[in-house]
């Protein structure tokens, strides 16, 4: 049958990329730069705690290239505390340097295509509870990009049987676990939510894994007849320890 599948619907993502405005930071004071950075301190000591108490995660990367500066990845269980968390960081002194470069709104998203066993909801397991409010992973590198299923001709993915995608959804998931330990995925729904259909956050300890897992996808069916692909962007990680380094003058 054509039919949508359904979801499992975890944590809200929203992906909110910053550009430094380095000229009006060189010509800031220096008691001004201090406190911007304390003031990201504070907010990032703050988010900490949140994680901690598994109530959400964040990270923040280096975006390399001139698409922008930071990304921050933040995971809530509501739109209003993402909410908050944007409106905190422009509200901070270190806001008073930060120019808007891209954002993206998704939620974490598993979905029902394979039959459940033994009659048990998956969604009540507790690993997929943990995959769908995940911790997320501190890797060296990330890689961020948007994607829809094609809907074009012969090649539309919402005119195919509910099997036949489970299918090349299987194969897909085949290719994805040769990277087991070298690239952790999270994806994220955003029908609905953002001008493309979900969000692929990557994580790698090489950056080098990103090309090779993304190009051997592009062979499997559902990634060569049904992927689009928006913008990319790839980062190194910023932990809160090096901050003042990157941020000094
Ligand atoms: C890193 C490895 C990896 C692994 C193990 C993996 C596995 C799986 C499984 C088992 C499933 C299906 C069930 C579910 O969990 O939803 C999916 C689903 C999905 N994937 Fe995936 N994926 C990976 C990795 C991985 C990558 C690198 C990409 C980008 C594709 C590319 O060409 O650039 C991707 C995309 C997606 C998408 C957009 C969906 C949702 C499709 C939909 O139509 O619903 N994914 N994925």
């Amino acid at each position: 049958m054509v039919e949508a599948v359904e979801t499992m619907d975890g944590w809200y993502s929203l992906h909110d990329l910053r550009s430094i405005d380095w000229n009006a930071w060189k010509l800031a004071t220096e008691e001004e730069r201090k406190q911007a950075i304390d003031s990201l301190h504070k907010l990032l000591d703050k988010w900490e705690a949140v994680e901690e108490a598994k109530d959400g995660s964040q990270v923040l990367y280096k975006v390399l290239g001139q698409k922008a500066d930071l990304m921050f990845m933040f995971l809530r269980p509501t739109m209003d505390e993402l909410s908050e968390m944007e409106t905190e960081l422009s509200k901070s002194k270190m806001g008073e340097f930060l120019l808007p470069a891209h954002s993206y709104v998704s939620v974490v998203e598993l979905s029902k295509y394979r039959e459940s066993k033994d009659g048990i909801d998956p969604e009540t397991l507790p690993e997929t509870q943990a995959r769908l409010k995940p911790i997320l992973p501190k890797w060296e590198y990330i890689c961020f990009y948007p994607m829809d299923r094609r809907r074009q001709g012969d090649e539309n993915w919402y005119t195919l049987e509910k099997n036949v995608r489970a299918k090349m959804l299987y194969e897909h998931s085949k290719t994805g676990r040769k990277y087991a330990g070298k690239v952790k995925q999270i994806i994220t729904g955003s029908i609905g939510l953002d001008d493309w259909e979900w969000g692929v956050t990557l994580f790698a300890h090489e950056p080098l894994e990103f090309k090779k897992i993304v190009y051997e996808m592009r062979f499997d069916e559902v990634s060569s007849k049904y992927g689009e692909f928006g913008e990319f962007f790839v980062g190194n990680h910023l932990p809160k320890e090096h901050l003042r380094t990157y941020l000094s003058i």
